[in-house]
């Protein structure tokens, strides 16, 4: 029987785990806050910040957006990042990806405090993060492992292979699945658009990784038998559906479920995880800047 692995049950378990902390913190009189900041409106990240809103007001954690014109200018948005940068209040915060074209998100992310870079975007944070010692697990790969973990996957030694080299997840997952560490020791191999042969990566992976943007780039056929698949795919395809779009992974589910010994759907899978791991870096941002400690999940 193949599992399918409900990443809104971990998440939600991750979020009950949090609240102690939160409380502790609150207790102190240091309620952990979070900001999240769209400079537009792509409709995804819309969705993405009212599901935050939602993840702050269940756990305790205070939440505030803040809207900038999507034709304003950069300076604009470099105006809220000093001013979130500078409210004690605000221990995290994360600019939502996409950035309009007029404005070059490289230079939004160096702006930000390293220390409130919830996302783990910050080039400090991505070095760190390289060198082993991070400080913020970027949320997606956080969530990852956290899957892993709880459908007891040890990855110690066995063949990953990620499909895609995104900042925010193929690169990270890969560094973290590498290192030496009890949720590491991996071997982990990443693919991209220029792989000669990718049906061949991914068939000799113990788990595959699908994190690419390419709606059900990944088959059955692909997919040797008793392998893990990790779909991280979220992407909105046109359907006859009440909202007119449905959500679709990287991952052929019907095909590929036949095979895997486990498998995340879309949604409820990798989805409420980078949400669950979001809040994650938010304690652990307020437990540094107060210098409280609190235990994490
Ligand atoms: N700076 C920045 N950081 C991000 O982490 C970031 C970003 N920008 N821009 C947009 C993408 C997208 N993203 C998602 C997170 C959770 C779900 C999620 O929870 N999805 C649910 C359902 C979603 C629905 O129902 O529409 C699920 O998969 O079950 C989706 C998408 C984070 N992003």
């Amino acid at each position: 029987m193949t599992e399918i692995i409900d990443g809104n049950a971990v998440a939600s378990e991750i979020r009950e785990e949090l609240t102690g902390a939160i409380e502790t913190l609150a207790d102190a009189g240091a309620r952990p806050g979070l900001a999240t900041v769209l400079m537009g409106d792509d409709p995804a990240s819309q969705t993405y910040v009212n599901m935050k809103q939602r993840d702050c007001e269940e756990v305790g954690i205070e939440s505030v957006h803040v809207d900038v014109e999507g034709d304003a200018p950069p300076s604009a948005l470099y105006e809220t990042i000093g001013n979130l940068n500078e409210d004690p209040a605000v221990h995290g915060y994360i600019v939502q990806a996409p950035v309009p074209d007029h404005v070059d998100y490289r230079e939004v992310i160096r702006r930000v405090d390293p220390a409130k870079d919830v996302d783990g975007f910050h080039p400090e944070n991505v070095g760190r993060l390289v060198a082993g010692d991070a400080r913020f697990r970027p949320c997606t790969p956080h969530g990852v492992q956290k899957l892993l973990e709880s459908a007891d996957v040890d990855i110690e030694g066995k063949d990953v292979t990620i499909v895609g080299r995104s900042d925010i997840v193929g690169k990270p997952l890969a560094n973290l699945l590498i290192q030496k560490a009890e949720d590491g020791n991996a071997t982990v191999t990443v693919c991209h658009s220029r792989t000669d042969d990718l049906g061949e990566k991914t068939r000799n992976a113990d788990i595959v990784v699908a994190a690419v943007g390419v709606p059900e780039l990944i088959d059955g056929s692909m997919i040797s038998e008793d392998t893990v698949v990790i779909d991280v795919g979220v992407n909105r395809v046109e359907a006859d559906t009440e909202k007119g779009y449905e959500l679709v992974g990287d991952v052929d589910f019907e095909s590929t479920e036949e095979r895997a010994s486990a498998i995340t759907p879309v949604p409820g899978g990798v989805g409420p995880m980078t949400r669950a791991m979001l809040l994650y870096n938010t304690v652990k941002a307020a437990s540094l800047q107060e210098e409280i400690d609190v235990s994490l999940p």
